[in-house]
């Protein structure tokens, strides 16, 4: 007992480490909603302020402590003014990258000045035992950590509460600009905010030195479970941070003093992280739940003429041109450019921010090398064996990807970064022993490749299987599978609107991902005859995701310009002809540019050297993309012949839709203490139009949601053709056939016009993920879209990307997505909401027709009545979440309750009354 509190004392003095650094990231996090990765850094930095002050130029211990704390406190309004300010409005993942490149900055300075050793240093504080009795005794310095710890915690949910800054600081976070006319400025409270958060995180780094001794890279690695504690708090609450973190390094104490598992103690944070996550997250964010936001991506069409000249320029180079020492240097950027592919496909196309690609690599090794060595399996059946067990460990991280997304999903992909590296790469009862994993000399069809010997021949096997595998994830690109991923990273729910299993597409992109990292890892590990475990560490993805995001994650080019920036790539060699050693200054000025990257070029490197080079392709009259669209822009229907007189072959085309019937019973939906809806009932019939009004907040877009399957806790029943459908996810009511429009502009960003029909038309077979990499044939544009697109007057702006249309093209856009896939329920939420005039009245001849002429029930959500009353069959009204009329128009014009509740005076009414007549 007495052995048990003395390691859980141990834990708390680890524990307020941590919570002293998570607390500065969750202020900071809260000020200005950015995620600090490089917290331990500038603790790092301030432990280091403290040491050379007393230590070097004598300064007195206490000075020299909160002298640290001030160069903390000025380096976070640094990293603000210089970095995170200009950033203020970029995605939330540019954010996470600039942090993590200030970490990177800060570290590979301070190992270039101070070097890797560790450096024990005499304590300030006092560090003397405390008996506290009973035989337990403890160290004053953890005493003083842990209540440190407790002090800043209750200062700052203080000053949050009660305080004008603190108060302002939570108002600028819900709405900056109300802030800021209130006179708070939001960028000075941003300011502000960073300054205290690192000042708390230097105070982290004074004290923890005085026990750890000064080690760089174990001070930024506390970042790590700090992160973890932070998430415990939500990023948001102080004392359950500062909870979260004492359990975690009590939890460590205890762990590495009772259980015997190596690494056990540094993956418990994000062991439990990972269990929080799957019982807590939402599959699908929720109504106006900000997306991540991401780089733009490439089309992922690749002339097959480009892609010789790459292959035939890479082999004559490593043949010819480049001595050993750069053929090496080429495979280190190839083997890299391999691993970073994995982090396009997962972070550039489906959005997912992963940090573990380069664990997943090192485990694709590890499976591989044990295979080879411990049980002397060929390499070509231990590799594929490699590859295909790597698989499901990346389920496995897609797990948290299913039920939390962006910055939470990059911490937890880190910490499972780290759970392999303490678990497994630095266990070496695992991996062979003493001696390590001995590969011995890899053999390809009777060939020795070894890299030592024949670094040409190992080169050109990696050049041919980057090629290989960089053409199928271009293939995936342009696939169906690509526009699906595509569609799921910049719209969950608008992509499960459309019939998408958003859970299927993450797996699919976490599993091929951990598939080509770990080819990519395999390939690293062969390079010499025993494997370097190191590579694998969790630095390396962080590494491999900044090089990747500077070499443009969305680009199958940006991951061979990762490559190139990687630590012995052949970027080193040319820092290296600069002058002996400069490539030293590779992992530093790798940092600079991510920062300059980010801030001026957030697309990456690739986008503009594709753009010049199709300029150059153009002048030789060559173009890159071979169209697959249909060249039809004569038989486009324009707005004004929307408005009545239809091309007769838009009209001759027209398909019918299965007619199906909708009916709601007794819905009901609580937001809590609002109910939203109260027991509605109704029944939108095949080939006719139910208009649904009713004042703001009625419950309008509620029901909508709720037969979509949009929101939780819905109690009623909804059916399709007399089958209940109340139980199943959206992206299967969508398949039966009921798809809905929004409210919002919900676009797939970055993807062209005709992408975007197209996805909304395409079948949802499970058949296409196999097949996504292999280009057999191109799929010829469906007839549903190029419907749609001449009715919608899209047909000669296929190529156009959707940001670039206009926010009125973009609304009829999504109007005209929910209309390809020929659903038997459409469900439009104020469709006109933001058309101008002309634009309504091609509303007005369009939805009479999709019911009458093409057969399908329409649910036509709109303020605008006399659209309403124009185009419905029947219009039920909501208040309140209460129907309280239904009926003709007329009928529900002429209805007092539907007059005091909605319309006012009757006068309104006349222009409706008129139009409903006249239909
Ligand atoms: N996610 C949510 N959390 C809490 N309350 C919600 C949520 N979504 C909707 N509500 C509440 O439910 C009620 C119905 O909202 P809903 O958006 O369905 O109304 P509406 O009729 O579509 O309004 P509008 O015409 O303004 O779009 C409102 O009181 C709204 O504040």
């Amino acid at each position: 007992m007495v052995e048990f509190i003395r390691f859980a004392i141990l834990g708390l003095g680890t524990g307020g480490i941590f919570a002293l650094l998570a607390l500065g990231t969750v202020q900071i996090h809260r000020g200005s909603g950015v995620l600090n990765f490089a917290q331990g850094a500038v603790g790092m930095v301030a432990g280091y302020v403290f040491w050379d002050l007393r230590d070097n130029r004598g300064v007195d211990g206490y000075l020299a402590m909160g002298t640290g704390v001030v160069a903390a406190a000025i380096l976070g309004l640094l990293i603000y003014l210089v970095i995170m300010r200009p950033l203020r409005d970029a995605p939330p993942l540019t954010k996470v990258i600039a942090t993590l490149g200030v970490m990177v900055v800060l570290q590979s300075s301070a190992l270039l000045i101070y070097g890797s050793d560790t450096r024990s240093i005499a304590p300030t504080i006092p560090a003397n035992a405390w008996n506290i009795g009973g035989g337990v005794a403890i160290g004053v310095d953890r005493i003083i950590l842990f209540s440190t710890a407790i002090v800043v915690a209750v200062a700052l949910t203080m000053l949050y509460r009660f305080t004008q800054f603190g108060m302002a600081t939570e108002a600028s976070a819900e709405n900056p600009l109300a802030t800021a006319a209130l006179g708070h400025s939001p960028d000075r409270l941003a300011a502000l905010n960073w300054v205290l958060g690192s000042a708390v995180g230097g105070l982290a780094g004074v004290l923890v030195v005085q026990i750890t001794g000064l080690n760089i890279t174990l001070l930024v690695l506390l970042t790590i479970p700090s992160l973890a504690a932070a998430l415990v708090g939500r990023l948001h609450s102080y004392m359950l941070t500062v909870l979260g973190a004492l359990l975690i390094g009590v939890g460590q104490s205890l762990v590495t003093r009772y259980i015997d598992v190596s690494g056990l103690s540094s993956a418990l944070p994000f062991i439990v992280i990972f269990v929080l996550v799957l019982l807590s997250g939402r599959a699908l964010p929720t109504r106006g739940e900000a997306s991540m936001g991401l780089p733009r991506v490439g089309t992922g069409r690749v002339s097959p003429v480009n892609i010789v000249l790459v292959g035939a320029v890479a082999l004559i180079l490593v043949w010819t041109v480049f001595s050993s020492n750069w053929v090496n240097g080429m495979i280190n950027t190839l083997v890299i450019a391999f691993v970073a592919l994995s982090v396009v496909v997962v972070t550039g196309y489906a959005g997912q921010v992963s940090l573990a690609q380069i664990a997943l690599a090192g485990l694709g090794a590890y499976f591989t090398g044990r295979l080879v060595a411990a049980s002397d399996w060929p390499l070509w059946a231990a590799t594929l064996a490699g590859v295909f067990a790597t698989i499901p460990v990346g389920l496995l991280l897609a797990l948290p990807a299913l039920r939390a997304r962006g910055i939470t999903l990059a911490v937890i992909t880190l910490g499972m970064g780290l759970v392999l590296q303490t678990m497994l790469f630095e266990n070496s009862d695992l991996t062979g022993g003493i001696t390590g994993t001995q590969v011995g000399n890899p053999v390809i069809f009777g060939i020795d490749v070894n890299a030592i010997a024949y670094p040409e021949r190992y080169a050109t096997v990696v050049i041919v299987l980057l090629l290989i595998t960089g053409v199928g994830v271009a293939n995936l690109r342009s696939s169906r599978v690509g526009r699906r991923l595509l569609a799921v990273r910049s719209n969950e729910r608008a992509a499960a609107a459309l019939g998408i299993n958003v859970v299927e597409a993450k797996l699919f992109a976490f599993g091929i991902g951990a598939a080509i990292a770990a080819l990519g890892g395999i390939l690293m590990a062969f390079r010499g005859p025993s494997i370097v475990y190191s590579d694998f560490g969790v630095f390396g993805s962080v590494n491999i995701l900044m090089w990747a995001v500077i070499g443009g994650v969305g680009y199958i080019l940006g991951a061979g310009i990762a490559g190139t920036l990687a630590a012995g790539g052949v970027g080193a060699y040319i820092f290296d002809l600069l002058g002996d050693g400069f490539s030293e200054y590779v992992p530093l000025v790798g940092g600079i540019v991510i920062l300059l990257v980010v801030t001026r070029l957030p697309d990456g490197l690739a986008q503009p050297n594709i753009e010049a080079w199709d300029l150059v392709a153009s002048k030789f009259g060559r173009n890159r993309f071979s169209q697959d669209l249909p060249d039809f822009p004569e038989r486009a229907l324009d707005r004004q012949g929307a408005n009545g007189e239809t091309s007769q072959s838009a009209e001759n085309q027209l398909t019918v839709v299965p007619p199906r019937l909708l009916k709601v019973d007794n819905v009901a939906v609580r937001f809590g203490g609002v109910v939203a809806l109260n027991n509605v009932s109704l029944e939108v019939r095949p080939g006719e139009v139910l208009g649904l009004i009713g004042p703001n907040g009625a419950g309008k877009t509620t029901l909508i949601d709720a037969i979509t399957g949009f929101v939780p806790n819905v109690t009623g029943d909804m059916f399709l053709d007399g089958v209940s459908i109340g139980l199943r996810a959206p992206h299967q009511r969508a398949r039966l056939g009921i798809v809905r429009s929004w409210q919002s502009v919900e676009m797939f960003t970055h993807m062209s016009v005709g992408e975007s029909l197209r996805l909304a038309c395409e079948p949802r077979d499970r058949r296409s993920y196999l097949m996504s990499m292999l280009r057999l044939r191109d799929e010829p544009f469906p007839d549903s879209a190029l419907e749609v697109a001449e009715g919608f007057g899209f047909a000669d702006k296929l190529e156009t990307a959707v940001d670039e249309l206009s926010f009125a093209d973009r609304k009829l856009l999504g109007l005209a997505r929910s209309m390809a896939s020929s659903p038997s329920v459409l469900l439009l939420d104020e469709p006109a909401a933001g058309l101008d005039g002309e634009e309504v009245e091609a509303l007005r001849h369009i939805i009479p027709r999709l019911a009458k002429d093409r057969g399908m029930a329409v649910l036509l959500v709109e303020h605008d009545v006399n659209l309403v009353m124009g185009v419905s069959d029947r219009v039920m009204v909501l208040d309140f979440g209460t129907k309280i009329a239904e009926g003709s128009p007329p009928e529900v014009s002429a209805d007092p309750a539907v007059i005091a509740a909605y319309f006012g005076e009757p006068e309104h009414l006349v222009d409706a009354n008129a139009d409903s007549g006249s239909r």
